[in-house]
């Protein structure tokens, strides 16, 4: 239940003022979500979201996100379009915390996506990234590897808890990744968290990507990895998800030779990523965010088979 904040109806008629948008109709939180504070917002007669920023996102990174969320709209694709306020500025507070209202956008998301699902969304990546790769935007990645390398450390002491050696195998695998480090790849901006729950879906097609608040330059074969990993079933890693995303991509955008090689190590380096996000959520559980405790074990079995074949593809 992500309403970690409370907005009452008179707030909420503030900002419908504040942002033009005619009398307030309703107002109701949504559950989903364990980041910020998210409310359907309806106000004459037509349909928002209210997000109410959190502890864990950084203010000064805000004006970031909402813009490249714009430009990706202004793009033509269903990406949330942050609302100006009548004397300008997309940003308001709200019962103490930084605000935006961001256009409705249809859809409900595949929670189990089949191959086919991962096809289409692996090619609407890849027509997110021929738009992204344009921006003047820049954020530096704060989930790259340098970060991997301070939650690690974080972890020590705890991580052969979650499996017997798993220190000594998270540090080989850091060095490898260091070592195999490709460089001159397209970058760009990417989404960082392309995953099936912030993918919007309406009539078998696409119809919304939210949810860019981890998006930051970076290399978008890299992005590619993060969506093959993402889409591959924890329960059922085999059943060729991450194959198809990556196949409905190279529909839209084939890759250079140079991304290919990079791949195994992507894929390798992004399991370890949410690893480690996830195993450092459950041990320092984070203040201000509604955690729901999401399993890391099945990216640790994830990055062992990609390491895997990172080892044979060298
Ligand atoms: N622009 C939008 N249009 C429609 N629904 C949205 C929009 N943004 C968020 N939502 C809804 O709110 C939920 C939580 O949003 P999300 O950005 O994933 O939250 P969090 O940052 O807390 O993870 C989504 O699952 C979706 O149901
Ligand atoms: N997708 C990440 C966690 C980020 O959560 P989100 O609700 O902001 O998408 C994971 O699965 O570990």
């Amino acid at each position: 239940m992500a309403v970690l904040t409370e907005v009452s109806d008179e707030q909420a008629g503030a900002l419908c003022r504040l942002y033009g948008l005619g009398e307030l109709d309703a107002l109701t939180g949504i559950p989903q979500g364990i980041e910020n504070t998210n409310y359907k917002l309806m106000a004459g007669g037509k349909r928002y979201i209210l997000t109410l920023f959190e502890g864990r996102t950084d203010l000064s990174e805000l004006p970031y996100f909402l813009t490249l969320m714009n430009e990706v709209a202004e793009a033509g694709l269903p990406a949330p379009r942050p609302l100006e306020q009548a004397e300008g500025g997309m940003l308001t507070e709200v019962a103490g915390k930084p605000a935006a209202i961001l256009s409705f956008l249809r859809g409900k998301d595949i929670p189990a996506p089949t191959p086919e699902d991962a096809h289409g969304a692996g090619a609407f990546l890849a027509r997110l990234h021929q738009v992204t790769a344009n921006t003047s935007l820049h954020r530096p990645n704060s989930m790259g590897v340098a970060s991997w390398q301070v939650m690690a450390k974080r972890l020590s002491g705890r991580l052969d808890h979650f499996a017997g050696g798993l220190e000594a195998e998270v540090s080989d695998v850091l060095s490898e990744l260091t070592v195999s480090k490709p460089s001159g790849l397209p970058r760009g901006a990417i989404h960082a968290d392309y995953f099936p729950d912030n993918l919007l879906w309406s009539d078998g097609a696409i119809s919304g990507v939210i949810d860019f608040y981890f998006a930051c330059t970076d290399d978008l074969a890299y992005d590619l990895a993060v969506a093959m990993n993402a889409y591959t079933p924890e329960d059922r890693p085999d059943e060729g998800q991450g194959d198809a995303l990556l196949e409905g991509y190279e529909t839209v955008r084939p890759l250079t030779k140079a991304e290919k090689a990079a791949l195994p190590a992507f894929l390798t380096g992004s399991a370890l990523r949410f690893f480690l996000s996830r195993a450092t959520d459950l041990v320092f559980p984070p203040q201000g965010a509604l955690y729901q405790g999401k399993d890391p074990l099945p990216w640790l079995e994830l990055m062992r088979k990609r390491r895997e074949k990172m080892g044979a593809a060298t």
